[in-house]
């Protein structure tokens, strides 16, 4: 489920009226996602169907930072990368303020893409998925936006706080003692001083359109910002190799996903040597997100929490000292 704003017929012919991109012909909730309402919409213009994606940007989206993403989304399309564009309405705006019952919510109207989101991605899936990565990563360097990273070490050190020694032992006994010790180690280790640029920060299958394997679109970017180019390797690693509950490492997903990423964008020897730190930083970061979730929301909400412990078993898999050469040995030169 995933449309918490209602729109009428009329409104949202209104809406699509400040577009110049004819005449609303059809516009269907999108029960997948959660944190926004989604819409896919169809036009005729000019005798020609066209598609778009609506979304209405609820609580969790800062509006002062819609423009980083939208523009970020036209920069990256105009050079090539498989992003949807960002519709401008008839004054040239990337997004408006739309008056609702619960006060004013900003709105976009995004290209639609074709493609699916894969459950079961094959090597040749994964490697596509790192070259694509790896062409947004390039494709950004002359991005003038720049976003620190809210999802950095401190929030998850301030997330799993919130949980407690108590909140954490209640999903799994051994998680309280697990988090601290990753996050002590973490905070001591991790690395600054490699290349940086703007990231996707959470490409997980459900956030790439693929037809075979062939990426189609890569989206949801509302979690960019400017931060370690191997640690949105080490996100994809992780959302990419494992299986939904964590516990099937896919060797031959994880060096399918290196080899794509490193032909289109090689990496440093020091990137490839913070991989198994950045990694496990990655793994600690969605376990911290979903563990706090996990614990706060409450058992009548219209979303189902995430599975935390299955960012809990990558994580343990990652910190493994028998598996401290996977990225050394995995990694094509
Ligand atoms: N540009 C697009 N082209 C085609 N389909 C899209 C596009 N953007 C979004 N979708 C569809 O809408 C769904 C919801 O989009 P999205 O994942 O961005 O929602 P969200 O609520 O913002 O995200 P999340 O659940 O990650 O917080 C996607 O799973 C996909 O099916
Ligand atoms: N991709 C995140 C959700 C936030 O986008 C997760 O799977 O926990």
């Amino acid at each position: 489920m995933a449309v918490y704003t209602r729109l009428g017929a009329e409104e949202m012919a209104g809406i699509i009226a400040a577009f110049d991109v004819g005449t609303l012909i059809s516009a269907k909730g999108i029960a997948e996602g959660v944190s926004n309402s989604n819409w896919l919409i169809e036009t005729e213009q000019d005798g020609t169907g066209r598609r778009f994606i609506l979304t209405i940007y609820e609580s969790r989206t800062e509006v002062a930072e819609l423009p980083f993403f939208l523009d970020l989304l036209d920069h990256l399309a105009a050079r090539g990368a498989p992003v949807p564009r960002t519709m401008h309405d008839t004054t040239g705006a990337s997004h408006r303020l739309h008056r609702t019952a619960e006060g004013d919510k900003a709105l976009a109207l995004i290209e639609f893409l074709p493609g699916v989101s894969v459950s079961e991605p094959t090597p040749g899936q994964a490697e596509a998925v790192g070259g694509a990565l790896a062409q947004i990563h390039l494709a950004a360097a002359d991005f003038p936006g720049t976003r620190a990273n809210t999802m950095a070490l401190p929030a998850w050190q301030q997330l799993l706080k919130d949980c407690g020694r108590e909140g954490l032992e209640s999903l799994h006994p051994d998680l309280g003692t697990l988090v601290e010790r990753e996050l002590a180690q973490l905070a001591q280790s991790w690395p600054t001083d490699l290349p940086r640029g703007v990231i996707h920060a959470d490409l997980f299958p459900d956030n790439v359109l693929m037809l075979g394997e062939k990426v189609t679109g890569l989206i949801d970017f509302y979690f960019a910002c400017t931060d370690l180019f191997a640690y949105d390797v080490a996100v994809t690693h992780a959302a990419w190799c494992f299986g939904a509950d964590g516990s099937r490492f896919d060797p031959a997903l994880s060096e399918a996903l290196l080899r794509g990423y490193m032909a289109v964008r090689p990496m440093s020897e020091s990137e490839r040597r913070a991989l198994p730190l950045l990694a496990r930083g990655a793994a600690l970061r969605f376990l911290a997100t979903r563990a706090y979730d996990w614990l706060n929301t409450p058992a009548d909400a219209l979303v189902t929490p995430k599975d935390p412990m299955a960012f809990a078993r990558r994580l343990q898999f990652y910190a493994d000292p028998a598996n401290a050469d996977l990225f050394a040995q995995k990694m094509p030169v």
